[in-house]
């Protein structure tokens, strides 16, 4: 979108009810209606690296449905993310259910024609080995970025099975790669059994600090965001969010829930101290339909996925201001 352009919004919930039509992330046009995007919200439906419950090759589709909830202004972060930047709804990479390395690879070439147009790439999985993939991608255009990766669980883990890409093991093998500026790595939300105390070990020597569930309770989301904020900088960030860094409580509908989770509340409130940050790309990641109730989840998602596509859209259009002001 040039910058004369007024974005295509939602359809207007006013005039037609919101239940009606198929679903698009918050009602937005589809991608091949608007040509291109600033934003393009893409669904993963890929849950073949999962090591407990499956379903969350249905996660993006719910979030979709629950997102027809949503409204154009965010109060929150004080904008209206949709007028700010053309935000639309790219469908579904297809990806082979059945071949894990396969579909690693078409998430990243689907990511590299996303990003090649412009675009910053709000996924929605699929279970969190996606994140692999889209890191590639977006390292490819940025270099190694920064990561704030929420989550109950490290996801640094080696192999299941001897499998190398799983749910479990993205951020390692991301590290490796050398994708990742290892001097901006944080996790957030983190808890539960580990498989030893070396995991953690291993964890801190690829570079990832840690925030745990407990410590965003006594500290404040306001505190850590702060912390967080100071630890990225200014650098091209990638934010991944397993919803099952979530209480069960908030989010019952994932594959491999943990006890003890943050609110709801405390992720949307940390989201919003990032507000400013140069977010790149993000992906909301572990819905799993079938174990919800009411929607509890997928709404959970799609709040979140708004709030991230807000700090995209609001980082654009002060870019575009300040390119017009040159
Ligand atoms: N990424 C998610 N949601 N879970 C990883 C859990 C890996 C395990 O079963 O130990
Ligand atoms: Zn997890
Ligand atoms: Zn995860």
């Amino acid at each position: 979108m040039s910058s004369n352009e007024t974005p295509r919004g939602p359809v207007d919930s006013s005039r037609v009810p919101r239940y009606a039509g198929p679903a698009t992330f918050a009602r937005l046009p589809r991608l091949d209606e608007v040509g291109t995007a600033d934003v393009a919200v893409v669904g993963v439906p890929f849950d073949s690296g999962v090591s407990y419950r499956p379903g969350a090759r249905f996660g993006g589709n719910a979030i979709r449905e629950a997102s027809r909830l949503l409204r154009p202004y965010n109060p929150a972060q004080d904008a209206s993310p949709f007028a700010l930047a053309q935000v639309a709804d790219g469908g579904d990479i297809a990806v082979n259910p059945f071949n894990i390395n396969e579909a690693v690879e078409t998430i990243e070439a689907a990511a590299d024609d996303l990003l090649g147009t412009g675009a910053r790439l709000m996924t929605l999985g699929g279970d969190h080995t996606i994140a692999l993939p889209l890191l590639r991608s977006v390292a490819k255009k940025h270099g190694p970025v920064a990561l704030l990766h929420f989550d109950a669980h490290l996801d640094t883990w080696d192999t299941y099975f001897g499998a190398e890409y799983t749910h479990g093991t993205p951020f390692r093998r991301a590290v490796e790669e050398g994708i990742l500026d290892t001097s901006a790595l944080s996790h957030v939300g983190t808890r539960g059994p580990l498989y030893g105390k070396q995991d953690l070990t291993d964890d801190e020597k690829m570079g990832f600090g840690i925030v745990t569930s407990a410590d965003v309770y006594r500290r404040g989301a306001d505190e850590v965001a702060d912390q967080l904020r100071q630890r990225i900088g200014d650098r091209p960030l990638y934010i991944s969010i397993d919803i099952d860094c979530l209480d069960p409580a908030h989010a019952p509908g994932t594959g491999t829930p943990e006890a003890g989770g943050m609110t709801s509340r405390e992720l949307l409130e940390i989201l919003c101290g990032l507000a400013g940050c140069n977010l790149v790309s993000a992906d909301v990641v572990e819905v799993a339909p079938a174990y919800d109730h009411a929607e509890i989840t997928s709404v959970a998602a799609s709040h979140t996925a708004y709030e991230l596509t807000t700090i995209m859209s609001r980082r654009i259009a002060a870019a575009r201001k300040d390119a017009e002001a040159k």
